[in-house]
């Protein structure tokens, strides 16, 4: 079974048509230098604060040093980080020692063969990593959130380089999902535009997902 983590949600009402309809983790973006589903930190909380367990619930932070992604989290009280951006110093024990009941996913936007090594030198602090599409070296950083695809021939070698669960995000939607995941076999899939509709979770879209995965 492929694990499905629906993001940019942005109200209690989002979480409970993700989770009615097969979610079993939901994406909440914090603060970021570009992308179409930053929410307040205070929005994140009341929402991770309606989400029974099992469900994970996921903060995205664009922040960078370990202090401040623990001070980013003490906000909102998630089950899980989501680390967009490169962690300075490669602090995950920092965030361990500080949080030690929170899990931690590190994305990786794959651009070329060094991600690979990237992804495989940073599976060994993480619980689960998580390949995106975005492009942290632009002035403007794009951290996720895209709508774009990458190359899932990196993805698959990554995905049968590294022992801890993988996630695919980057552009995924209804019509392409079941070649991503024949191409990549991940764990999990992510995904925020491609179930969206202005901007508005598409519950009609979200079904047709679901029903896309199950073929
Ligand atoms: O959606 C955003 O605003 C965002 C901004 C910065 C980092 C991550 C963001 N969202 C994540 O991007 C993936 C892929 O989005 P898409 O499906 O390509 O639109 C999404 O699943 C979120 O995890």
């Amino acid at each position: 079974m492929t694990h499905v983590k629906i993001c940019c949600i942005s109200s209690p009402e989002e979480a409970q048509i993700a989770i009615k309809n097969g979610a079993s983790a939901l994406g909440l973006v914090g603060n970021m230098p570009s992308g179409p589903g930053i929410i307040e930190d205070s929005l994140i909380h009341q929402i991770a604060k309606t989400v029974p367990p099992p469900i994970a619930t996921f903060l995205l932070t664009s922040e960078t040093e370990a202090s401040a992604i623990v001070s980013h989290y003490q906000k909102v009280h998630t089950t899980t980080i989501q680390i967009v951006d490169a962690l300075e110093g490669r602090e995950y024990t920092a965030i361990r020692n500080a949080l030690p009941h929170v899990k931690l996913v590190q994305v990786i936007h794959v651009i070329d063969e060094a991600s690979v090594q990237e992804a495989i030198e940073v599976s060994e602090f993480v619980d689960a990593i998580l390949l995106d599409s975005g492009n942290p070296n632009l002035a403007t950083k794009e951290l996720g959130g895209t709508g774009r695809v990458h190359n899932w021939d990196l993805s698959r070698k990554i995905r049968e380089s590294i022992s801890i669960p993988l996630f695919l995000a980057g552009g995924l939607n209804k019509d392409n999902v079941r070649q991503a995941i024949d191409a990549v076999q991940p764990f999990g899939i992510d995904l925020c535009s491609g179930v969206r509709t202005n901007g508005i979770l598409d519950e009609r879209k979200l079904q047709e997902f679901f029903e896309a995965i199950a073929r």
